[in-house]
């Protein structure tokens, strides 16, 4: 089976939160997306509510609750107790845990597993015992994916910004797929599942999708927004999944 698609609302966020209006809708898009087929909705919420508002998560979970049953939602951030207490409160399905400080402009990096685990071992277990399927958003590096199993989470989110940037460079769009897919290779021989996301797009996801057929979940948010001002959010969302092989 193909990567499934969940669409970041993000970006649509972003773009609303430029007036004190309440559009573009990112339920309204988020409907619009599921309906068109994605599989799920991702949110990224950060603390000072830049991109996502907190007050967007339980509208987001009625949407699926009411209209979408079979979609998922992912919910990803820095594991701190308001983070922790928002998944517990609106129970995605997925909470994938990210290492962003609150200063930063978006995701770069993944965990540091080896320096980490420590701080991420309680945080899944708690979890884990509410329920949730955790990922752990993971730079593409063989060596960390033994630790991140041993924290008990279930899968890893492989860090695709590296791959993403090189959108006009094919060499090194290669040889990040390399480690990206010797990275997942290790992640499945250790038992975790493996998401991928960050800076995909119609054009990365064909090459993406060949080099790791096994992939669980593509996660998309800035460069499908984007798509969806030319092509309308409907037929971006059918675009994204043939890209996927839907
Ligand atoms: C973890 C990850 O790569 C995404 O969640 C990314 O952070 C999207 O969030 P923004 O669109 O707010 O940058
Ligand atoms: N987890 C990655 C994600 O949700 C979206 O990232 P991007 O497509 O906005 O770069």
């Amino acid at each position: 089976m193909p990567a499934k698609l969940s669409v970041n609302v993000n970006a649509i966020a972003m773009l609303r939160n430029r007036r004190d209006l309440p559009w573009p809708s990112v339920t309204g898009l988020g409907r619009l997306a599921l309906a068109a087929g994605a599989h799920g909705l991702t949110v990224h919420p950060r603390p000072d509510q830049r991109h996502i508002r907190f007050s967007d998560v339980p509208e987001l979970r009625a949407l699926i609750d009411d209209e979408f049953p079979k979609a998922e939602f992912n919910i990803e951030g820095y594991p701190s107790e308001d983070f922790l207490q928002l998944v517990e409160k609106h129970q995605p399905e997925q909470v994938t845990l990210v290492p962003d400080d609150p200063s930063q402009a978006t995701s770069d990096h993944g965990w540091d597993f080896a320096a980490q685990a420590g701080l991420l071992k309680p945080v899944v277990a708690r979890l884990k015992k509410g329920g949730f399927r955790v990922s752990l958003f993971a730079d593409a590096d063989p060596s960390g994916v033994n630790t991140a199993r041993d924290t008990g989470a279930d899968r890893i989110e492989l860090f695709t910004g590296p791959y993403g940037a090189c959108h006009d460079d094919p060499a090194g769009a290669e040889k990040q797929l390399e480690m990206l897919g010797k990275t997942a290779d290790a992640a499945i021989a250790a038992g975790l599942a493996v998401n991928a996301g960050h800076d995909l797009v119609v054009d990365n996801l064909p090459l993406l999708m060949r080099g790791i057929p096994k992939l669980a979940e593509v996660s998309i948010g800035h460069g499908l927004t984007a798509d969806a001002l030319e092509y309308g959010m409907t037929g971006t969302i059918k675009r994204y999944l043939k890209a996927c092989g839907w």
